[in-house]
């Protein structure tokens, strides 16, 4: 059995920082993720006034219930979507303050327009410099007075997560009727987290009441991430009678992303979840399948990198919006298996591959972290697999080649 220790959640430790920073008094976050997109969630915080101190293995945030301290800001979000979609969000509830955010070129072309439109209809003063509904923008704060929104959450959660997020800041409370929602389980990440600060929303159906009133600071412990975790749970489906334990995921974990194991099972691999740890063995035989990823998308290349060695084709459907990522992820998945030589098409939210065997090549990574970490996976059966940019993964696991240099090292010993 082989134990990893994966990083903190990109995904807990985004909202633990919004959360933490909107909240009275001072939060310590245990083991939060270091990574570019957290890194930058931090640095925008404190070029909005925030106060963040680090301890080994701790950060520690002092929240502002009246909004940012810096009368003015320039915030570059880098490449990440919680930053880019959290943060002006959070800035938009101070009482004054003029704040521009801008990102990186890929993170500029992502959209965010229904999250800034649902913005402007609460009244906020926003500003687009190039496209409406896309990076740079900047925010003229004055408070916000809350009320009544309807939110197409279809294209990315983020949206309704930064809303959820920002009602409590609001003078009256937020109530959200969501017409289409697509990665639903970061939603039940986002109010398991309000409610661990303080604020409890009531869910009837599609519609969200957040009532007004703030959040209150607390310690806060980041489970490790559930998406970084499948690429080693992946490894070891891919590797007859071996075995990956992950502690700290078990059933008590919030993300959805820990569901990639049951695609596993469903392949033929063997998983045991206890209270406080998941394990995946790999079977002698990949089975095929066609399986639905509306709720896990994040996984989708992970299952594309070791599709090529199931005994079946693999269909992969419902997954438009991972057109909408880092990169194409189903443009960039379909041309990297290509690349290697195995029969692999796309429709408009679907992915499938046949069985194959892949060989050499270099990886386009497209600059997303997910496409190279994926991609090893295949690595372990495909001798000299390399990328054009390995340090993308940098984005959410800098560690990345480390930890999966050990994994192959302790595998052949
Ligand atoms: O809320 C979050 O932390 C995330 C939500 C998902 O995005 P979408 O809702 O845009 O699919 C996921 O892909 C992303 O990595 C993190
Ligand atoms: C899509 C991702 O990130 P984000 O949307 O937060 O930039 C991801 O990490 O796979």
């Amino acid at each position: 059995m082989t134990v990893i220790d994966i990083p903190g959640s990109k995904s807990v430790t985004a909202r633990a920082l919004f959360l933490a920073a909107a909240a009275d008094g001072t939060t310590t976050l245990l083991r939060p993720l270091a990574s570019d997109d957290t890194e930058g969630f931090a640095e925008g915080l404190r070029a909005l006034g925030y106060g963040i101190e680090r301890t080994p293995g701790a950060w520690h945030i002092e929240g502002r219930p009246e909004g940012p301290a810096a009368a003015e800001a320039d915030v570059h979000c880098r490449d990440g979507a919680t930053t880019a979609r959290f943060l002006p969000t959070l800035a938009a509830a101070g009482a004054s303050g003029t704040y521009r955010f801008d990102a990186s070129a890929q993170m500029r072309r992502r959209p965010l327009g229904p999250l800034t439109g649902a913005l402007r209809t609460l009244g906020v003063d926003l500003r687009h410099e190039g496209a409406e509904g896309h990076h740079p923008l900047t925010i003229a704060a004055h408070g916000i007075e809350g009320g009544e929104l309807t939110l197409d959450a279809g294209q990315s959660s983020q949206y309704l997560t930064a809303l959820l997020m920002l009602g409590p800041l609001t003078a009256e409370g937020l109530r959200i009727t969501v017409t289409d929602l697509v990665s639903a389980p970061y939603v039940e990440i986002t109010l398991a987290m309000m409610r661990a600060f303080g604020v409890e929303v009531a869910r009837e159906g599609d519609v969200f009441t957040v009532p007004p009133g703030g959040y209150r600071a607390t310690t806060y412990a980041v489970e490790p991430d559930a998406s970084t975790a499948s690429y080693f749970f992946a490894a070891a489906a891919l590797t007859p009678g071996r075995e990956v334990t992950v502690p700290g995921l078990g059933t008590g974990a919030l993300q959805g992303d820990i569901g990639f194991t049951e695609v596993l099972r469903r392949m033929g691999a063997e998983v045991r979840i206890t209270e406080d740890a998941t394990t995946v063995r790999g079977p002698e035989r990949l089975a095929g399948l066609t399986v639905n990823m509306r709720d896990i998308s994040d996984t989708m290349p992970t299952l594309a990198g070791i599709a090529p060695f199931a005994d079946g084709p693999v269909r992969i459907e419902d997954v438009a919006n991972t057109r909408v990522k880092e990169c194409d992820r189903l443009d960039a998945c379909a041309q990297n298996l290509t690349r290697l030589g195995v029969t692999a098409r796309t429709g408009p939210d679907w992915i499938e591959t046949e069985p194959g065997t892949p060989r050499a090549a270099e990886i386009a990574t497209h600059g997303d972290h997910r496409i190279v970490m994926s991609f090893a996976v295949t690595g372990l059966r495909t001798p000299g697999i390399t990328y054009d940019d390995p340090g993308c993964v940098r984005k959410t696991f800098p560690g990345f080649h480390d930890a999966f240099a050990d994994l192959r090292k302790a595998w052949r010993a």
